[in-house]
């Protein structure tokens, strides 16, 4: 394989490169689908606690709680983090 043969599932230009290439995408999407399940089971959990708390009398959401998160994922992944944390916290319990 040459610059000019292209692998076209992984785009690399030597069979070596694209063996290491389909290696690596195991791994990632082994990952991606762990981050998958993970995202859906923590809107369960997030919309169970919401409908006992609403079932107790008590709110929708505590925004306090939600700041926490939202701090954890920025001192973690930056700008971006704050992002995430807001599209997870919109799974679970909807758009504000
Ligand atoms: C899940 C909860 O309820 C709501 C959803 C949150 C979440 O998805 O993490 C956080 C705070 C609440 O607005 C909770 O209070 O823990």
């Amino acid at each position: 394989m040459t610059a000019d043969t292209l692998d076209t599932t992984t785009g690399a230009a030597a069979s070596e490169a694209a063996t290491e290439i389909r290696t690596i995408r195991e791994r990632i999407d082994e990952i991606d689908q762990a981050l998958i399940d993970l995202w859906l089971e923590r809107a369960r959990l997030s919309q169970e606690v919401g409908r006992t708390r609403m079932a107790s009398g008590g709110t929708r959401l505590v925004l306090s709680r939600e700041r926490e998160i939202v701090e954890r994922f920025r001192e973690a992944l930056g700008a971006d983090g704050t992002q995430v944390a807001l599209l997870l916290l919109r799974a679970g319990r909807g758009p504000l």
